[in-house]
């Protein structure tokens, strides 16, 4: 793999409530924010309740910013709406500058490069009848051509596949394998490998780990923290697991009901002053 975009630091602007723009002294923190989210609201037709209600943050360039909450709160519904499978009711979705949140078909476009996804199950986000090889092309295919790559060359396609089975720690023989002749591990690593084949932005982390065995689930949790420092990569980490988002992010943010109802640093997940749901999810976990 070739590596070299530093991650930046986390600089504290992550998660802010408001989307304001934070300074320290003269420095503008603004331009670290990859992605901005006002006021994101989605109701279901026939829902008594929005699934999301009024959800705002700032996903800071380099960092990892995660989202918890029971079964059911939302969490789903706002990767979707994020990834604009799902169109939101109203609220803004600022994603290099640019509101995407209405954007449509070919002005969209651009946009869909820079943020990617990774969902729980791998045996459903891959294509059963195309190799893994042909899976990792895909994206490229659909996206990529379009957009300067940094870290892969595009040489070639068995280059390519290589370059990515490499940088998730895969061996270059399964790329001719289908996706059932891979273990779930593997399977979720391709998945892994595609997301970052174009070098987006940001990637949703839907859940990444809940289909695999404790072993599998720390060594893709390590390798996703791997390829976020040395692929300069921002994640929004959703998960119901606390301990896994307590080990993967810098903030993190508690969702209930479809609404945000607690945010702070990583380190200050014990502290006293969290709310009440968070010490309800600490005492769980
Ligand atoms: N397509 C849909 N149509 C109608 N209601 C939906 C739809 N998808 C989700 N919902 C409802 O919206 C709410 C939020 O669901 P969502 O899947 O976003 O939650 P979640 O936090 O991701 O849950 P889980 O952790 O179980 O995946 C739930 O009440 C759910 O029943």
């Amino acid at each position: 793999m070739q590596v070299g975009r530093a991650a930046s630091a986390g600089t504290g602007a992550g998660a802010c409530e408001d989307g304001a723009t934070a300074t320290v002294g003269q420095v503008s923190l603004d331009s670290q924010v990859v992605l901005r989210v006002e006021q994101l609201t989605r109701t279901y037709a026939g829902a008594e309740h929005p699934a999301i209600q009024d959800i705002s943050f700032g996903l800071n360039r380099g960092e990892c910013l995660g989202l918890v909450g029971e079964s059911g709160c939302g969490k789903s519904t706002l990767a979707r709406c994020l990834l604009r499978i799902e169109d939101a009711d109203q609220g803004l979705i600022q994603l290099g500058g640019q509101d995407i949140a209405r954007l449509r078909s070919r002005h969209l476009r651009p946009y869909r490069r820079r943020i990617q996804i990774v969902f729980q199950n791998p045996s459903a986000a891959l294509n059963p009848k195309l190799t893994i090889g042909a899976s990792l092309i895909d994206p490229y295919e659909q996206l990529g051509r379009e957009a300067k790559l940094s870290h892969f060359t595009y040489t070639s396609k068995e280059a390519y596949i290589r370059q990515l089975l490499e940088a998730v720690e895969l061996p270059r023989e399964l790329g001719d394998r289908y996706p059932h002749e891979l273990s779930g591990g593997q399977r979720q690593r391709v998945t892994i490998a595609r997301a970052i084949s174009i070098e987006p932005d940001v990637i949703v982390l839907d859940e990444p780990t809940a289909s695999l065995d404790v072993i599998s689930q720390g060594a893709v949790l390590q390798l996703l923290t791997d390829l976020r420092t040395s692929l300069g990569l921002s994640y929004l980490f959703i998960s119901h697991d606390l301990a896994a988002v307590h080990r993967m992010s810098q903030h993190i943010m508690v969702m209930q009901s479809g609404r945000i109802v607690d945010r702070f640093g990583s380190e200050a997940l014990f502290s006293e002053e969290r709310h009440p749901y968070t010490k309800e999810l600490i005492s769980i976990f």
